[in-house]
């Protein structure tokens, strides 16, 4: 696993000599995921490494796990509350929706709005810094699509795209993540309870299995060849859709 983190930390440190840039920022949730990434861009980037916290009405231990995160890793670390500015963003567009205001589409516009002003916030903070912004997806949620186009979507790099999210806990073991941050279970926090497995209908492990193509149940592999063929324009957007292609 060491020499695969370096492998990583190489590949990043490459990515910011190519782009020209002074180093990398990544927003941290608590979560695995972001959790690995702050680690990984500390080691490629120990002086010019940031991680940024960004609550939204979002569960406090979720947030007590992010200040642990950037604490264990030594990151530069900043806090940027965005509760306000999306409650006035959202009544605002929702006001102008009037009585054609959908309720059920309502609440996943609201989620991924969420996800949209924390990608507006980091792109504010590495064009300051001259910085890359990195993403934190895996290879699960890539190709399912298990993500907010161009919001958690909507980065510079991927460093964690080919790890499925049981890879991604062993990368956390080995650099040393705060165990409860491993142990719990993985959410996008967009609302009170969601947790991934129970909105995707379907377990990581299951994912992870049909991508190091193990055989899984028919309806597994149904939900995730779904998931994939409904969000092939996320991973390639706009490619598809110009008029020149
Ligand atoms: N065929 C097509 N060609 C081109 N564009 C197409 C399209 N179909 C939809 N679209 C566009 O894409 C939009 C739908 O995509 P999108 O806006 O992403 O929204 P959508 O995929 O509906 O929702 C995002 C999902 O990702 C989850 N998520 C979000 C953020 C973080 C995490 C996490 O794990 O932490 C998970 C979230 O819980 C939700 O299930 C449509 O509104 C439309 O504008
Ligand atoms: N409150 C938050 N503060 C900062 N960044 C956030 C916040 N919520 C989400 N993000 C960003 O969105 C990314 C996508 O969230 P996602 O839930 O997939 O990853 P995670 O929380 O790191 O891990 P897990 O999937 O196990 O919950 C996060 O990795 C992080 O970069
Ligand atoms: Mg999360």
């Amino acid at each position: 696993m060491e020499k695969v983190v370096e492998q990583v930390v190489e590949w990043l440190q490459n990515q910011v000599k190519e782009a020209g840039v002074d180093g990398l920022v990544v927003g941290v949730s608590g979560g695995i995921d972001s959790a690995v990434v702050a680690n990984l861009i500390k080691r490629a980037c120990p002086e010019n490494s940031l991680g940024v916290i960004m609550p939204l009405n979002s569960d406090p231990k979720g947030m007590e796990h992010a200040s642990k995160v950037i604490e264990a890793c030594g990151i530069k670390g900043m806090t940027v509350d965005l509760a306000e500015t999306h409650e006035v963003m959202f009544n605002q567009i929702k006001n102008q929706l009037k009585d054609e205001y959908n309720e059920l589409n309502g609440k996943l516009a609201d989620a991924n709005l969420r996800a949209r002003l924390r990608m507006s916030t980091l792109y504010t903070i590495a064009t300051n810094y001259n910085y890359l912004v990195v993403g934190t997806d895996n290879a699960a949620e890539w190709y399912t699509g298990y993500f907010t186009k161009y919001g958690d979507g909507g980065v510079d790099i991927l460093p964690l795209v080919d790890f499925t999210k049981g890879e991604v806990r062993e990368l956390a073991k080995q650099l040393g993540v705060p165990q409860e941050v491993i142990d719990k279970q993985p959410s996008a926090d967009l609302w009170e309870g969601q947790t991934d497995e129970s909105e995707m209908g379907i377990t990581y492990d299951k994912i992870d299995a049909f991508l190091k193509g193990e055989s899984i149940p028919d309806a597994d592999k149904e939900i995730i060849e779904r998931m994939h063929k409904n969000s092939a324009h996320k991973r390639n957007p706009l490619a598809q859709f110009t008029r020149s292609n």
